[in-house]
């Protein structure tokens, strides 16, 4: 099997949408991903499972993105010394902010990296995992370094509103 550097879990392929500019922004880093649909609540065993073959797996990062009562990225952040990626996914009800809390509020002794609720929070985990495993790897910090170029020179070229 393949390695791949980056471990994806959701909690249903409802988040699917969501997650999509996560699975974009690596493609464009040319960084390799395994996407698996687990659920903490569902699948707790095979929740843990993962996590725990990850490191062996050769996986780098994960991310794990859930909504509501999203506990998916701190069940795999107890069984993995990798770093762990929280994307909470926006919600109809609560409009994401039960997701977040329940993402970030993570006790003393398992850190979950969290990044902003809904698609922004997707693309954004998908750079952090690449600047995380950028200072092992040069030629992808070399990437995040043009990327946040170019991306400062298109915010310059559009600054002039009239
Ligand atoms: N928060 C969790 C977990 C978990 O934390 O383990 N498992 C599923 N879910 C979330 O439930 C929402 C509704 O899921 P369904 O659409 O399957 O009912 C999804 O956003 C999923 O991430």
């Amino acid at each position: 099997m393949d390695t791949k550097r980056v471990l994806i879990v959701m909690g249903s392929r409802s988040d699917l949408p969501s997650m999509e500019g996560c699975m974009k922004q690596l493609d464009d880093f040319g960084v390799s991903y395994t996407v698996r649909v687990l659920s903490a609540h569902r699948t707790p065993n095979a929740v843990i499972e993962l996590s725990e073959q990850a490191v062996e797996n050769g996986v780098q990062v994960i991310i794990a993105a859930a909504g509501g009562a999203a506990h998916l990225a701190g069940v795999l952040a107890s069984s993995t010394p990798l770093p762990v990626i929280g994307i909470p996914i926006q919600t109809s009800t609560l409009g994401g902010m039960d997701s977040l809390l329940s993402t970030v509020q993570m006790p003393q002794g398992v850190p979950v990296a969290t990044v902003a609720i809904g698609k922004a929070g997707a693309r954004n985990a998908a750079i952090l995992a690449c600047q995380m495993m950028g200072l092992a790897d040069k030629d992808l910090q070399q990437k995040i370094v043009d990327f946040k170029k170019a991306q400062a020179e298109k915010v310059l070229a559009d600054s002039v509103v009239e």
